[in-house]
C-alpha cells in the first residue's frame, strides 16, 4: 500500500509501504494511484514527494507476484499519469530505485537521491526487459549508449555514478525525504515543460547500428560463455578418459605442503569445502605465522559468506610424516623442481600407497614429479591461482601416466571446493600460463619499439581487462617472472650488442630483467613498472624514471621509437595469446576452445563479456586473425610465434567454422598422453 499525508504545508507526501523493500505489489500501485489522485485533486497541494518506508525507496517489481494472475492497476499508465500531472512530483531516493521503481522515479519530473542509494535496471537478470518505460526514458534522458549499458547488463550504479550519468537531479548526505520536500516547495508552480521525460528527443546517433550491433555481440558473448561454463564439466583427455566413465575416489581428509601465500589459501579453501585438513609447513617462523593468518582468513570467509568453519578441522604440522593417512596431498612449496622432487620422494614413502599427489607448480613438469612417485597414476597438478579461496580457476593438469580416476577425483574435488575445474595436459605453463608468456612478450616488445606501460595499459583496461599487463605484473610481483627465466638460463642481462636481445634465436626482451636488477620488483617494492607511494602501495602512478629508462635502452640498442596505436596493442597482444590458445587445442593440451575461455575468464581477468580469447577470435573473424598475425610475423621475422598455428589456418581452409564446430576440425596428432 502507500500512506498519503500533506506535509509542510503544501506538499503532498507519497511513502511506499512493502516491507522489505516497497516492492510495486498490486496494492502498492493501487496506493499510488489512488494517492496521486487525491494529490492532483487537493488545491492546497501545489507540489508531490514519493518516497518509500524504511530508507528504501523502490526495490521494483514485487517478484512474489511473478507467476500469478495480474491484478491491481497497470505499472505503464500509472507511470505516464505520473509524469502527465500539472504538479511537481519530485522522487525521494533511498536504499534502492530498481527496475519498476526507477521506473517509477523516471516518471516523476525531478529526482533526488541520498548518496548511498543504488538505481538500476536488473530486469535482464531476471530475464525481463524494463517495459514500464525504462527502455524509453533513459536513452531520452541519458543517451542510448549509457542506457543501453545499464539495461543490457542490469547493473546497478551508485548516487554519483547516476547524478553524473544525468539519472539524478540532486544527490544529498542528508534526510532525502526532507531535502526532497524542501526542493518540491522550491519549485512550486514553476513549468514542467521540459521536466516530462518522455517528451524528450533522443539525441541523435551516426553509429546507432554499430552500437546495437557492439551489444548483441556482448549478448551472445555471455550466452555462449553460459554454456562454456558448463562443458568444462564434461572433460575429456587425449587417452579416451572422460568424466562420464571415470570414478572420482571419496576424499574427506587432504594435506597441504608448503604454508607460504598459494598453502595458505588452498588450505583454506578445502577447509571451507568440509575437508579436514593436516597443514605442514618445516620452517618454524612461517608456521607460526600461517597458524595466525588461516584462522584469521577462515574467519573472514565465514562472516562473507555466512556459514561456519569447524575450528579443528585443520592440525597443522612441521613434519611431512602428519601426511601418512591423508586421501590427498597438495604441494605448494616453493617453485623449484629440486625441492619439489625431494617432497614427491618424501610423500611417496610416507603416504597410503593409494593417496592422490597432487602438485601446485604453475608451469612445471609434472610428469618429472610423477617419476619420482612409486605411484605416478596417482599424480596430478592442481594449479592454483592466488589468492587460492577467493579465485575461481583451477587448472588440473593430467600427466603421461595419470590415472582416470586420478583426473576424476581432483576434478571433483575442485567443483567441491568451489572451483571452475578445467582438465589441461602436461606442458610448460599448461593453458594458462603458456598463453600469458606469449601475452608478455609481445607487451615488452611494444615498450622497446616505442609504447609506454600506460599506453599499452590504457588498451587493455578499454578492452575490458580489469589490469593492463604492466599493472598487474606490479601486483603480482615482476621477480616471480624473473626467477623462472633465471632458473630457464634466459636472464642474462651482462650481454651486449644484438645478442642481448636474442635468446635462443629468437627476439627476447630483457626489459624486465634490468628492472628487476633495479630493485624494481613491482608494488611491493613501491616500483615498478609504475611507482607507488611506499613498499606495498596500490595506487600505480606514472614514473618519470621509467620513462627515461626506456629512452635510453632505446637509445643504447639502436631503436627508433614510432608512435603505437591502441590497435596494434590489442593485435599484438591478444592475437598472440590467441594463437598460442590454437597451438594448445591443437597439441591436445586443451581438449576445446570453452576450456581455454574458462581458463582466461576466471584466472586472468579476460572480460567475460568478450567470451574469451578463442570466441572473441570467432567474432574478430579466423582470417582476419591469420591475416594479422602474418602482417606482424612479416615485420618481425625473429618472433617465430606470430606465424599462424597450424590449427587456425586449417579452420580458415574449412571455410571458419563457427566455435562449436571447431572440436570436428581438431585433430589431436600431436597429444601428449
Ligand atoms: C511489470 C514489471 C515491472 C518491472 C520489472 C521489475 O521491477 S523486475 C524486479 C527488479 N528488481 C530487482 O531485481 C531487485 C531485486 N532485489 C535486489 O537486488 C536486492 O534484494 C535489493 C533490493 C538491492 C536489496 O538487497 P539487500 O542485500 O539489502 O537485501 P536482500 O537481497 O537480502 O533482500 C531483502 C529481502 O527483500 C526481498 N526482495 C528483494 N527484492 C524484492 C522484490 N523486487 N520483490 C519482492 N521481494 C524482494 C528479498 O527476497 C529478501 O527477502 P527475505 O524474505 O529476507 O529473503
Amino acid at each position: 500500500m502507500a500512506q498519503y499525508r500533506r506535509v509542510s504545508g503544501s506538499v503532498g507526501l507519497i511513502t511506499l509501504q512493502n516491507p522489505p523493500v516497497n516492492a510495486l505489489s498490486a496494492s502498492v500501485r493501487q496506493g499510488i494511484v489512488d494517492s496521486v489522485k487525491r494529490a492532483l485533486g487537493d488545491q492546497k497541494v501545489k507540489s508531490v514527494v514519493i518516497c518509500g518506508q524504511n530508507g528504501v525507496f523502490c526495490g521494483g517489481a514485487d517478484i512474489r507476484e511473478f507467476g500469478r494472475q495480474m491484478s491491481g492497476p497497470p505499472l505503464v499508465p500509472m507511470i505516464h499519469d505520473i509524469e502527465a500531472a500539472n504538479k511537481p512530483v519530485v522522487a525521494a531516493i533511498e536504499g534502492s530505485a530498481l527496475g519498476g521503481g526507477l521506473e517509477l522515479a523516471l516518471g516523476c519530473h525531478y529526482r533526488i537521491s541520498h548518496s548511498k542509494a543504488k538505481l538500476g535496471l536488473p530486469e535482464v537478470t531476471l530475464g525481463l526487459l524494463p517495459a514500464a518505460g525504462g527502455t524509453q526514458r533513459l536513452p531520452r534522458l541519458i543517451g542510448v549508449p549509457a542506457a543501453l549499458n545499464l539495461i543490457t547488463t542490469g547493473r546497478h550504479v551508485t548516487a554519483a555514478e547516476a547524478l553524473q550519468l544525468g539519472i539524478l537531479d540532486h544527490v544529498t548526505e542528508h534526510n532525502t525525504v526532507d531535502v526532497a520536500v524542501k526542493f518540491a516547495l522550491s519549485v512550486t508552480g514553476e513549468s514542467l515543460d521540459g521536466r516530462r521525460i518522455s517528451s524528450f528527443s533522443c539525441a541523435p546517433l551516426s553509429d546507432l547500428d554499430s552500437l546495437f550491433e557492439e551489444a548483441m555481440l556482448k549478448a551472445r558473448a555471455l550466452q555462449y560463455f553460459f554454456f562454456a561454463q558448463r562443458a568444462v564439466g564434461r572433460w575429456s583427455t587425449p587417452s579416451g578418459a572422460r568424466w562420464d566413465t571415470s570414478q572420482p575416489r571419496p576424499v574427506r581428509k587432504a594435506a597441504v605442503i608448503g604454508l607460504g601465500t598459494m598453502g595458505r589459501g588452498i588450505t583454506v579453501a578445502l577447509a571451507q569445502a568440509g575437508l579436514s585438513v593436516v597443514a605442514v609447513e618445516t620452517h618454524a617462523k612461517q608456521l607460526m605465522e600461517a597458524k595466525k593468518a588461516v584462522p584469521s582468513m577462515l574467519k573472514r570467509g565465514a562472516v562473507r559468506g555466512g556459514t561456519t568453519i569447524e575450528p579443528d578441522s585443520i592440525t597443522y604440522s612441521e613434519t611431512v610424516q602428519a601426511v601418512a593417512d591423508v586421501d590427498l596431498v597438495i604441494e605448494a612449496v616453493f617453485e623449484d623442481m629440486a625441492l619439489k622432487e625431494k617432497v614427491f620422494q618424501q610423500l611417496s614413502i610416507v603416504c597410503k600407497p593409494d593417496t592422490l599427489l597432487c602438485t601446485n607448480t604453475s608451469s612445471l613438469d609434472v610428469d618429472h614429479l610423477a617419476s619420482q612417485t612409486r605411484h605416478p597414476e596417482l599424480v596430478v597438478g592442481m594449479h592454483f591461482f592466488a589468492p587460492a579461496h577467493v579465485m575461481k580457476l583451477l587448472e588440473v593438469v593430467y600427466g603421461r601416466r595419470s590415472s582416470p580416476a586420478a583426473v576424476a577425483t581432483a576434478m571433483q574435488l575442485g567443483k567441491k571446493m568451489g572451483k571452475v575445474s578445467v582438465a589441461v595436459g602436461n606442458c610448460r605453463g599448461f593453458a594458462g600460463n603458456r598463453m600469458l608468456k606469449r601475452y608478455l612478450e609481445q607487451a615488452f616488445f611494444l615498450l622497446e619499439e616505442g609504447a609506454t606501460p600506460e599506453l599499452v595499459d590504457r588498451a587493455l583496461e578499454e578492452f575490458g581487462f580489469p589490469m593492463g599487463v604492466f599493472r598487474m605484473s606490479d601486483l603480482s610481483g615482476l621477480d616471480v617472472g624473473w626467477r623462472v627465466r633465471k632458473a630457464d638460463g634466459l636472464a642474462d642481462t651482462s650481454l651486449t650488442g644484438t645478442s642481448a636481445r636474442v635468446r635462443q634465436g629468437c627476439r627476447y626482451s630483457p626489459l624486465g630483467d634490468l628492472l628487476c636488477e633495479h630493485g624494481r620488483f613491482g608494488q611491493k617494492t613501491g616500483r615498478g613498472w609504475y611507482q607507488y607511494d611506499k613498499p606495498g602501495g596500490r595506487v600505480a602512478k606514472s614514473d618519470p624514471w621509467l620513462h627515461n629508462f626506456l629512452d635510453e635502452y632505446r637509445a643504447r640498442h639502436g631503436l627508433v621509437p614510432r608512435c603505437i596505436d591502441q590497435q596494434e596493442v590489442l593485435e599484438r597482444c591478444l592475437f598472440v595469446l590467441i594463437n598460442e590458445g590454437f597451438q594448445i587445442l591443437e597439441e591436445g593440451i586443451a581438449a576445446g576452445p570453452e576450456d581455454i575461455d574458462a581458463i582466461y575468464v576466471f584466472g586472468y581477468g579476460w572480460p567475460r563479456h568478450r567470451g574469451g580469447p578463442m570466441f572473441y577470435a570467432d567474432m574478430v573473424g579466423l582470417e582476419r586473425v591469420v591475416e594479422r598475425l602474418e602482417r606482424y610475423h612479416q615485420a618481425h621475422p625473429n618472433v617465430p610465434y606470430l606465424q599462424p598455428s597450424g590449427l587456425l589456418r586449417r579452420l580458415v581452409a574449412n571455410g571458419s567454422p563457427p566455435i562449436h564446430k571447431w572440436r570436428n576440425v581438431i585433430k589431436n596428432r600431436n597429444s601428449q598422453l
